[in-house]
């Protein structure tokens, strides 16, 4: 593989292909004519011999196309199309939509690599699909499926390609290219450009990807502003991944940095993409941990086209106006109500709601004739529709013509001859509905809930066989409260309000859901999401090591199981693409105390990586300053360097470092909020941490971090969460003792850098 920047004009670097020089066909196609971007090229000799410039001569023909396709969007006139207005408006906000997506962002390339197949068709790769006035494409679209091959193809598995060109930029400015030949011409007598050298690694070995200066440049570049797409790069087993069909639910267990949420965020876009309509209809969801994460990630699938994707908490998603979240739960009442079996309670306690046995009977009157269905048929008609296990509300609607259906019964005996109207007329009669009132009243969802957690008679019934009875009073409120909107609900009720809604209608089902972070939730939470995909599909990405919440799940077989998709594949991504090999290797020794059996990230990045681990004296008033200031000189120390900033500390230690940074005169920006050129210091609590990323972290007291937490194996896990934000450098800084994993001499193999305490 060879990196070709800038070369002079008419330089034609070594390992171009025959055709690239000018002697053949002109893949780069730069010119006017058939075969640009894709089809066989045409022959004769290329305008230029400068590949690069043949590539901006592409890249500024595609831009002027693009144009002319925006143009022709703008200029349609709907008018003639549709005479009525509801469709006209839905076409012009279709068209608007389009108009949107074929801008044409200066700032990022229009196309970012290029295969050259053995058939001779020669395909630009971009973000999106662009063609010429005849139709003929200019760049392909990245999902395309002849896009595929970019992403996986290898001198292996070559997959029809005879070349693979990847391009770099500056800016909007194409400014190089570099070439890995898969397939050797079919008149090879000399060892190919690009073919392995002596001592290169193996094509296929890990490791071989590093090889490649563009695709290790942006692995490494420094991060600034919002996460960005890596469309450009994506690897071959997370485009696996990201192209695993929309039927099967996919789920990931990947350590931290090796791409997840990038990952889940391009599998949404790539199934938009390939079942546009199917996905328009059913809609998509991608759920994350907190609002600062959402805001984190939110330009990513913009940028990749896809603007109608709702992201989401499993908080924001649960939420009802009439159940306000106001209170927060003990860990152990957490625990219970996040519990699988408080399913059955729940459910339980809407059923409860039947009460089979009317007051009287049930008399209906037509004509100059009464029908009368005694009380104790009525309750049998009820249990039997209770045994079938309907929703409660599919229940109700079934019990009124159940009823009129026994009293056409009783009419067809006396000799009438009534109809399917007459059914109706009787189950919408007054007297029916008199008893399907008393019988199978209509329930609130958050009244259920609120007797559930307010009446320890009532949840003992209830929770019988289910909960013991420790159990049952660590979910019981203290004071039950006047009424719904008066309760302080916590978040673990609201899933249960939730789960009360849908014992009582079915809820909506998407057709595709991404839920990132996933090792935190709950399996009421699991079953709240899975309530959303019911009839479609997930993508599940996670971290069991990351996993902070007291109920976090220990094992994906039974988180799938909870989230209604059980056997669902389980894949693990384990080449980290954020932390350096020094702090990945310092981080992953809490493994085996907060996930054994999971395996430590590698580092692909080739940098190993600014550590350092800092003590400070502790003890007095002074020395605690001191420790504050030594925290603000090592945010300092990193704000020279180019790049992103996180200070991650936990909340105890939160006001002290706000009034050190004060006293320093530097300013800082909450997690989420956007880092730019001039503001790109965060001070981030440790709970907030999970999922972001900064070029440079300072972690400071790990203890404090630790003892966040309600117990030691979380508030290690959140300790290894926070280790693992840093892309290019971390320093620890501390003044209590370091967890006893982290204290440890440090291994030789990892240097002498780790630990400078
Ligand atoms: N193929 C790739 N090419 C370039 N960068 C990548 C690639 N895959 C991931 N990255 C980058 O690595 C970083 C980590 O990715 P991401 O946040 O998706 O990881 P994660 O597995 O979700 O991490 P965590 O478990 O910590 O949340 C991001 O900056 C992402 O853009």
């Amino acid at each position: 593989m060879t990196d070709h920047s800038t070369p002079a004009p008419g330089d034609v670097p070594d390992d171009v292909s025959e055709a690239e020089t000018g002697t053949g066909t002109d893949p780069g196609g730069a010119g006017p004519g058939p075969g640009r971007g894709g089809g066989p090229a045409p022959g004769g000799v290329p305008a230029s011999r400068d590949p690069l410039a043949r590539e901006r001569a592409h890249l500024a023909a595609s831009r002027a196309a693009l144009r002319a396709m925006r143009a022709d969007a703008e200029a349609l006139d709907i008018r003639d199309v549709t005479a009525n207005w509801v469709n006209a408006e839905a076409l012009a906000a279709g068209i608007e939509d389009r108009i949107a997506a074929l801008a044409d962002l200066a700032h990022t390339p229009l196309f970012f690599g290029r295969l050259d197949r053995t058939d001779a068709q020669v395909f630009h790769i971009g973000r999106r699909h662009v063609h010429d006035a005849d139709g003929d494409p200019m760049v392909i679209d990245w999902r395309a499926p002849v896009s595929q091959p970019f992403y996986r193809a290898s001198p292996t598995d070559p997959q029809g390609v005879a070349l693979r060109r990847r391009f770099g930029y500056t800016g909007g400015e194409l400014t190089a290219y570099e070439d890995e030949r898969l397939t050797p011409p079919p008149d090879a007598r000399v060892p190919q450009p690009g073919s392995p050298r002596p001592g290169a690694p193996e094509p296929d070995a890990p490791g071989a990807r590093r090889t490649s200066a563009l695709l290790q440049a942006e692995i490494e570049r420094p991060r600034v502003g919002p996460m960005r797409d890596i469309v450009a790069t994506i690897q071959p087993e997370q485009d696996e991944i990201v192209r695993a069909g929309v039927d099967g639910t996919v789920c990931v267990q990947g350590a931290p940095g090796t791409g997840k949420t990038a990952v889940g965020l391009h599998r949404v876009a790539y199934l938009l993409y390939a079942h546009r309509e199917q996905l328009a209809r059913t809609g998509t969801l991608v759920i994350g941990p907190n609002d600062s994460f959402l805001r984190y990630i939110e330009q990513v699938l913009p940028a990749l086209g896809e603007v109608a994707v709702r992201q989401t908490t499993v908080e924001a998603l649960v939420a009802r106006p009439d159940v306000p979240v106001r209170a927060v739960d003990g860990a152990e009442a957490a625990r219970v109500k996040g519990d699988a079996r408080m399913a059955g309670v729940v459910r339980r306690a809407v059923r409860a709601g039947v009460r089979p046995l009317p007051a009287e009977p049930c008399v209906v009157v037509r004509g100059s004739r009464r029908w009368r269905i005694p009380a104790h048929e009525i309750a049998e008609l009820a249990e039997e529709l209770l045994e079938r296990g309907l929703r409660y509300g599919a229940g109700r609607e079934a019990l009124p013509q159940r009823i009129a259906h026994a009293v056409l019964v009783r009419m067809e005996q006396a000799g009438e001859a009534p109809d399917d109207r007459v059914q109706d007329a009787v189950a919408r009669s007054a007297a029916v509905k008199a008893v399907v009132r008393q019988v199978w009243p209509p329930v609130d969802p958050a009244k259920v809930v609120l007797r559930l957690l307010s009446d320890a008679e009532f949840l003992a019934e209830q929770a019988e066989g289910l909960l013991t009875a420790e159990e049952q009073r660590a979910v019981l409120w203290e004071k039950a409260p006047r009424g719904v909107r008066s309760a302080r609900w916590s978040a673990a009720d609201a899933v249960l309000v939730d789960e009360a809604a849908d014992a009582v209608q079915r809820t909506p089902s998407l057709g595709h859901v991404v839920l990132d972070e996933a090792q935190d939730l709950s399996a009421m939470q699991y079953r709240a999401v899975g309530r959303r995909c019911s009839t479609g599909s997930a993508t599940v990405l996670g971290d069991l090591a990351q996993g902070t919440t007291p109920w976090a799940t220990e094992s994906w077989e039974a988180a799938l199981e909870h989230l209604g998709k059980p056997g669902a594949a389980v894949e693990e991504l384990t080449e980290g693409f954020r932390v350096p090999r020094e702090v990945i290797a310092y981080a992953s020794r809490l493994l085996p105390g907060i996930a054994p059996g999971l395996r430590p990230a590698t580092s692909v990045r080739e940098s190993p990586g600014d550590f350092a681990v800092r003590r400070a004296p502790g003890g007095t008033d002074e020395s605690t300053a001191a420790a504050d200031r030594m925290v603000v000189d090592a945010c300092r120390e990193a704000l020279d360097r180019e790049g992103s900033v996180g200070l991650i500390a936990a909340e105890e230690r939160l006001p002290a470092l706000r009034a050190a940074l004060r006293a320093a005169g530097l300013g800082w920006l909450s997690p989420g909020a956007e880092t730019s050129a001039a503001a790109r210091l965060t001070l981030v609590p440790a709970v907030l941490a999970k999922g972001l990323e900064y070029d440079y972290v300072v972690l400071d007291e790990p203890a404090a971090v630790v003892a966040g937490e309600p117990d030691e194996r979380t508030g290690l896990r959140r300790l290894y969460v926070a280790l693992t934000r840093a892309v290019s450098g971390l320093v620890v800084v501390h003044t209590r003792p370091l967890p006893e994993a982290l204290a440890a001499q440090v291994p030789t193999e990892y240097g002498a850098v780790a630990r400078r305490s």
